[in-house]
């Protein structure tokens, strides 16, 4: 049996480390040469997600080539509208797409909660199978969107600039919105309660679009129903020192800086901050923080990429809960020997700072 590395556990409980843990959003994916490869074999996106096999192989491919201290089990954010029958599909260059996109409120009325077990069994699968092929290695993230990021996709019929369709909807009909919303957030819960089952360690919800948002808006259509999430997840219960077995959840508005004080109110244990954040205004306590290096850094040179973490990992100096990651997905034109500088000199620089376990 393999060592287990759980830094990434313990910073999500600010519990001792040894050095600060470090993974990427999207770390599975188009930059690395083995993932084009394979989605080339399989044909599209959603043939790999729904396949097992080929989401758990391409869940570990990160990990072959780097030290990283987590996996994410490889799926989309947009499963759960697919399973709604909404009919996914990707065209080429263009994104998401949805088949039958929701208009009005009988759309929303007729949109049934998905069994997770009968409609996604092809993500608990990859997630079971992913477990077992990792032996415990590090742990493994589950993960889905937030309902307002899912309803703009829903709405909008795909990705959106202006998300002129939801907030015409938001203003003219909230009643309709909250609707949706409300089944999302339950549809959510119960997806992320049975990837817990499956074996899911840690669950990190992507709100990638709530900072399109307005203020008041933002608390009443996003944070609501991500809160309500939380509240209905069974992950067990955090103690005092290191809990092996709960379930820390982190959630990510990106583009949610300002409202990062309510954000840390809404029962998760760790906060996803993008680049814009200045990290020296975070409380450094009780609270775990994610980020927030600008994904862009990493087309510029070594020393200049080693200067950027090392202004990141000053701003936390010994504070156990700090996750680094980048401050949004990394992008596909991504140089692989700028992801081995990032990852190998995270571990390196923060080992000054910190004697923990793990
Ligand atoms: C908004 C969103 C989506 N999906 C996701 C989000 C939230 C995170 C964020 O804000 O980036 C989340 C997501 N999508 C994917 C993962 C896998 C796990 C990981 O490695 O992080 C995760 C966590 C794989 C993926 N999801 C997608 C790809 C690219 C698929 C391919 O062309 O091979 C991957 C690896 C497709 C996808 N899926 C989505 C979009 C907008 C796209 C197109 C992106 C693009 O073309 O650049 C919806």
């Amino acid at each position: 049996m393999q060592r287990q590395n759980d830094r990434y556990l313990r910073a999500l409980q600010c519990q001792p480390v040894d050095c600060t843990p470090v993974w990427m959003m999207r770390q599975a994916g188009r930059y690395l040469p083995e993932y084009r490869q394979l989605r080339a074999k399989a044909g599209d996106f959603m043939t790999m997600c729904k396949n097992p096999e080929l989401a758990c192989e391409v869940t570990l491919q990160p990990l072959r080539r780097f030290d990283l201290d987590a996996a994410i089990i490889f799926s989309d954010i947009l499963t759960i509208p697919d399973a709604m029958g909404l009919g996914l599909y990707f065209e080429q260059g263009e994104g998401p797409k949805f088949k039958n996109p929701i208009t009005n409120f009988n759309d929303i009325n007729k949109l049934s909660i998905p069994d997770p077990e009968i409609e996604l069994t092809y993500v608990m699968d990859a997630i079971r199978l992913a477990r077992k092929e990792l032996q415990g290695k590090v742990p493994l993230i589950g993960f889905a969107g937030s309902p307002w990021t899912l309803a703009t996709y829903m709405i909008e019929g795909g990705s959106s600039k202006t998300f002129t369709k939801i907030k015409k909807m938001l203003y003219s009909d909230p009643a309709s919105l909250h609707l949706l919303l409300d089944k999302l957030a339950e549809s959510v819960a119960l997806y992320l309660n049975a990837q817990i089952k499956a074996g899911a360690q840690s669950i990190m919800i992507f709100d990638s679009w709530g900072g399109a948002l307005s203020h008041r808006s933002y608390l009443e259509f996003s944070l609501q129903y991500m809160h309500k999430i939380i509240s209905l997840l069974e992950r067990g219960t955090r103690g005092p020192s290191y809990t092996k077995d709960y379930v820390p959840v982190t959630l990510f508005t990106k583009g949610g800086g300002l409202w990062l004080d309510k954000i840390m109110q809404a029962g998760c244990d760790a906060v996803g901050v993008d680049w814009t954040v200045d990290l020296s205004t975070l409380p450094k306590e009780n609270i775990a923080i994610q980020g927030n290096l600008d994904p862009t850094v990493l087309y510029a040179d070594k020393v200049t990429i080693k200067n950027n973490i090392d202004l990141i990992l000053k701003e936390f100096g010994p504070y156990n809960g700090h996750i680094f990651n980048l401050g949004h997905g990394i992008s596909q034109d991504t140089p692989i020997e700028s992801v081995e500088v990032l990852v190998n000199t995270v571990h390196q620089l923060s080992k000054r700072d910190h004697n923990g376990e793990s």
